[in-house]
């Protein structure tokens, strides 16, 4: 069975006020089933590591750059994330394919640097709107899983994270089957490519998950967890899926 994996990807919200949220976390997290993962600005990273140190919580980066070092004013590097505690990195999410016009074969080469700097690399796929309503969207998905997702991945080092672009912030959830449709798409995918590790590899549903909507989708087969942004900003929003998670 792949791992339950709860992640939250607070994107570009919080500062050290917010590191109460992650205290709460952490306090009413002390044995969860599913692995909780934090993701944070970069600014938060080592405070965040430093408290979740000990505890159930994972950090991860939301991004990371191919080089390993060198002259790129605001990037970061892998490296330099497992430096500062992180143990996790997504990569590919679609606001940075959109604002910073990343390409598959980029992200490819971020987690093939951050694979090497021992992250785990959680790796995002999904149609916008108008390809969902061009019908194409198992079609964009393969494309991105193939150009996106290095060789030489184990069920420990890759998570994939199925985000429909028209889902992300905007409260519109696609219907089970279409989560189905797409995972269901997402896991032949993996087995296809790496054989037995690909049935194991953890595939999270993002966009619009709430305490509400959890259980839900975290019933649909191979849906192994949940990618939250918005959700996982409140500490009991969050835990409200984590439990549901927990409860599947
Ligand atoms: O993009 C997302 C997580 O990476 C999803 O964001 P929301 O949960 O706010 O829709």
């Amino acid at each position: 069975m792949p791992p339950k994996i709860a992640a939250g990807n607070w994107k570009m919200h919080g500062d050290g006020a917010s590191l109460s949220e992650l205290d709460a976390l952490i306090a009413a997290h002390t044995a969860p089933v599913a692995r909780i993962v934090i993701c944070p600005p970069a600014t938060l990273i080592h405070r965040m590591a430093e408290r979740a140190s000990g505890s159930a919580i994972a950090i991860g980066g939301q991004t990371c750059h191919a080089a390993s070092q060198g002259a790129h004013t605001g990037d970061i590097a892998a490296a330099m994330l497992t430096d500062a505690g992180a143990t996790h990195v997504i990569l590919g999410h679609s606001e940075r394919r959109a604002d910073h016009a990343e390409t598959d074969a980029e992200v490819r080469a971020q987690a093939e640097a951050a694979l090497a700097a021992g992250l785990t690399v959680i790796v995002c796929v999904g149609e916008t709107g108008a390809e969902r309503d061009a019908d194409v969207t198992l079609a964009v998905v393969e494309t991105q899983l193939s150009g996106s997702i290095p060789d030489g991945v184990t069920a420990a080092t890759l998570v994939i994270a199925y985000e429909p672009v028209w889902a992300i912030g905007t409260g519109r959830v696609p219907t089970t089957e279409q989560i189905a449709e797409v995972h269901g798409a997402i896991r032949a995918h993996l087995t296809t490519r790496f054989g037995e590790a690909g049935r194991e590899m953890a595939i999270l549903y993002g966009g619009s998950v709430k305490p509400g909507n959890a259980a839900e989708i975290f019933a649909v087969r191979d849906v192994n967890g949940a990618l939250v942004g918005g959700a996982s900003l409140k500490a009991a929003d969050f835990a409200g899926i984590i439990a549901a998670l927990d409860a599947a």
